[in-house]
């Protein structure tokens, strides 16, 4: 087995820049050495005339199973950064399957284009056919950019598809099942920090009230917590403050991080514990939806050391993960919730570790991913006959 590169998840993919030559063949060279760096099996390369499909797959790792991540349609300004974000969000499928006990390992698709006016049916035909000839590798589906109707078309060219519409067999909104996992994590943290689950009078802050957002909302305030609430459409914010005139108070988009309470919850974009944001904090923990929340492990490690107590995202996120992967199996919504209820479980071993080895809960969290990629590694060994 490949043994993965610790963290960086949070890093570029490649841990290190490679030096960049000019002149041909120079682009495969720097491939092959980011590859290297980030621990990835392969990077495929799609293009089509006709249809101007401009896609990469990046496989990062099949030791748990196979590659599983979801196909975002950005007009990237260049091919380089392309595949930058394809290795670096491949890479992150890999930790969040492995937290997630999902028998899938990581990959992800990006398709060089603008979603508004780059897409045709055929072109996600074509996907589905160069998806398709990967033979059960990977598995894609919606992600920024890409809606489940997008994938009605590519899953007529192959079964590798995920996360279509109800009305072709799809399991429905994610957001109901990551949600419930923030739920767990909110639970897990002040279990772990004041004794009992309860979310009675506790006082969480949430920043962006869209799908994950504004099911939490109502869940908190139904649990008696204290909630605020920020958005950038302030009128969202606003709309549940009026829902909830005792419960919620909306607050201002740029304070939200900054207010005086028990948990901070991101639910809407990453990188906002950053070296601007941290010395603003007023929270005793940070649980939420959004990706990527640390903008580098560096702060991870100054949130350990501010005594503020971090739930990975990649964990704490992954029922919308857990629903799709269990669409392979023959999608069952009591399952897929009885799985998510694991984050709970999983959470609270992650802040254990951190509190015995005094590590970062970051990346006390890499290390167990790397121990179940050690342990599914070792039983692959056992030869299957037949
Ligand atoms: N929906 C899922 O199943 C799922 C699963 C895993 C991770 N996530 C992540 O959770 C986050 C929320 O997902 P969602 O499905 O609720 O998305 P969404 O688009 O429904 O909601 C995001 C909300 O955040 C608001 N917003 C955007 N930028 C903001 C900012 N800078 N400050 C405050 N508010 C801002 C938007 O106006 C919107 O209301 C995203 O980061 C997403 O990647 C979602």
């Amino acid at each position: 087995m490949k043994v993965l590169n610790d963290g960086h998840l949070r890093e570029t993919a490649m841990g290190m820049k490679p030096k960049r030559k000019s002149g041909q063949g120079a682009m495969m060279e720097d491939i092959f050495h980011l590859m290297e760096e980030s621990g990835h099996e392969q990077v495929i390369f799609c293009q089509h005339k006709t249809s101007g499909l401009k896609s990469i797959i990046a496989i990062h790792d099949t030791t748990m199973g196979p590659a599983l991540g979801g196909c975002r349609m950005v007009p990237y300004e260049s091919t380089q950064a392309a595949l930058d974000d394809v290795l670096r969000l491949s890479k992150g499928m890999t930790y969040k399957c492995g937290l997630a006990d999902v028998d899938f390992g990581g990959g992800k698709a990006v398709i060089i284009g603008h979603p508004e006016r780059d897409k045709s049916p055929e072109m996600f035909r074509v996907l589905g056919r160069f998806v398709g000839g990967l033979n059960g590798r990977f598995f894609t589906g919606t992600d920024m950019g890409t809606m489940p109707e997008d994938f009605v078309h590519a899953a007529r060219e192959s079964e590798s598809f995920v996360g279509l519409p109800v009305s072709h067999g799809g399991s429905g909104d994610t957001a109901i099942p990551t949600a419930f996992g923030v739920m767990q994590g909110f639970r897990a943290t002040v279990f772990h920090l004041w004794g009992s689950v309860e979310l009675q009078g506790k006082k969480i802050a949430i920043q962006g009230t869209g799908k994950v957002g504004g099911r939490l909302v109502a869940q908190l305030v139904a649990e008696g917590a204290k909630v605020f609430v920020a958005d950038i459409h302030a009128d969202r914010a606003r709309e549940l403050q009026a829902q909830y005139p005792d419960e919620v108070q909306a607050v201002d988009v740029n304070e939200i991080h900054r207010q005086v309470c028990d948990i901070y919850a991101p639910c809407a974009v990453g990188g906002v514990v950053n070296d601007r944001t941290l010395s603003e904090l007023n929270c005793r923990a940070i649980v939420g939806s959004a990706n990527n929340q640390l903008a580098t492990d560096r702060h991870g490690d100054r949130l350990h050391d501010q005594g503020i107590l971090y739930a990975p995202d990649y964990l704490v996120n992954a029922g919308g993960l857990i629903q799709v992967a269990d669409e392979l199996k023959g999608y069952r919504h009591e399952r897929v919730m009885e799985k998510t209820q694991g984050i709970y479980d999983m959470l609270l071993k992650i802040y254990r570790l951190s509190k015995e080895e005094n590590l970062p809960t970051c990346r006390a969290a890499d290390q167990l991913v790397l121990e179940r990629l050690h342990q599914v590694a070792d039983l692959k060994r056992i030869l299957l006959g037949g």
